[in-house]
């Protein structure tokens, strides 16, 4: 008999999954409506980084998280965000004060990311936890998915990468890293500002959250859609870097913690895209592009030299994951991945 760590996510959710529920496989489950298609997303919270990283086992950062998490998920479908959800359980001697930071991170989430907060579920457990329900609406135009990106498409992030392992990395060392409020590592921010913008005016083909890191995100891209992808690290570029850490810009971007969206997007509408990024003060970034050589393969270009990317996965029920050994090992992982 086969147990699930035998198979890793990767292959359940492909292998099983897809006997028992319809049209799973992407960021979220789309529906139909005759007022558009309704998209929604479930995900529970892990340890935030805030305590696993920082520190701080403040609640207020793990509602935070969970809100990002969720919503992450309705920007990567292009979608308008409706309404959230929280399933929360909970130790029956935990103080008031506590329970009531968390929701506090929750509706600060909530309210950064324009969703209203609407219900969910309590009940008491032995140690505290939370599962994320958020729904959103595409009106008048089809939701984004993985699938859809063709050969000489432009990859290009809707989102800073790598200032949470600048900051994370200056955190583990002891260094400053500025305001809490500022940071990532404690309050991360996902896209869903912006977008549902570009997927209104039909200027992407496929899009994707990084929500498990971008080496991981642009595998799944390039493997659903039947493509090579080059990665320009020359292009992962990080504001605010120290001449010390300036070597590291591109390894800050191959992680977890941004939370951006990646993007297939047809080189004609990339000054289109531009143009509103700049309008909406979002940040764009054309990181690579879709090639028909090596279909399903990521390669790294650094000038001249290129390689192969490394495994650097946040798999569930594998018997390599770094979750299995916490978050240090990770980190490890990130610092030592070899990259040209
Ligand atoms: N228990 C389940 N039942 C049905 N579908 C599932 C289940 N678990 C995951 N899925 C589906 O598998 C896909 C991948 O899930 P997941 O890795 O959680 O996505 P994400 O990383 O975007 O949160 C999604 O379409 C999700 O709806
Ligand atoms: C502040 C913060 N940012 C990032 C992380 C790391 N992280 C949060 S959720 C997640 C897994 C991916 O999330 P998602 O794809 O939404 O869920 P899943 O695929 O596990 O269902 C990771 C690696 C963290 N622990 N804390
Ligand atoms: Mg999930």
């Amino acid at each position: 008999m086969s147990k699930l760590i035998d198979l890793g996510e990767r292959e359940i959710l492909k292998q099983i999954i897809p006997r028992f529920a319809e049209g799973a496989g992407d960021d979220c489950a789309i529906l139909q409506t005759s007022g558009g298609h309704l998209v929604v997303t479930t995900d529970p919270v892990p340890p935030p980084a805030a305590a696993a990283i920082g520190g701080d086992n403040d609640p207020f950062w793990m509602g935070w998280l969970l809100v990002t998490i969720n919503v992450s998920d309705l920007a990567a479908a292009g979608a308008v965000p409706l309404g959230f959800l929280a399933a929360i359980e909970c130790e029956s001697e935990r103080t008031t004060e506590s329970f009531e930071r968390l929701l506090e991170g929750i509706r600060a989430s909530c309210a950064a990311a324009q969703i209203p907060y609407v219900g969910g579920n309590l009940r008491e457990a032995s140690r505290l936890s939370a599962v994320g329900t958020a729904f959103g609406i595409c009106d008048s135009y089809s939701p984004l998915t993985r699938v859809g990106a063709k050969e000489g498409d432009s990859i290009i992030s809707i989102g800073q990468g790598g200032v949470f392992w600048r900051d994370a990395l200056r955190l583990l060392d002891g260094k400053d890293f500025g305001p809490k409020d500022s940071s990532p590592v404690f309050k991360p921010i996902s896209q869903i500002g912006f977008v549902h913008c570009l997927a209104r005016e039909h200027l992407v083909r496929a899009a994707m959250d990084n929500s498990d890191g971008l080496l991981p995100s642009l595998n799944e891209l390039a493997s659903k859609n039947s493509l090579g992808i080059v990665l320009n690290l020359e292009a992962l570029t990080v504001p605010g870097l120290t001449a010390e850490e300036s070597s590291n810009a591109a390894r800050y971007w191959l992680g977890w913690g941004d939370w951006n969206v990646i993007l297939a997007v047809s080189p004609a509408h990339e000054d289109r895209l531009f143009e509103l990024a700049n309008a909406s003060k979002a940040s764009a970034h054309r990181i690579g592009r879709f090639t028909a050589e090596h279909p399903g393969l990521v390669t790294l270009q650094r000038g001249g030299n290129t390689a192969l990317a490394p495994r650097l996965e946040s798999e569930r029920f594998a018997k390599d994951s770094w979750m299995l050994k916490g978050v240090g090992e990770y980190v490890r992982m990130l610092k030592e991945v070899p990259l040209p």
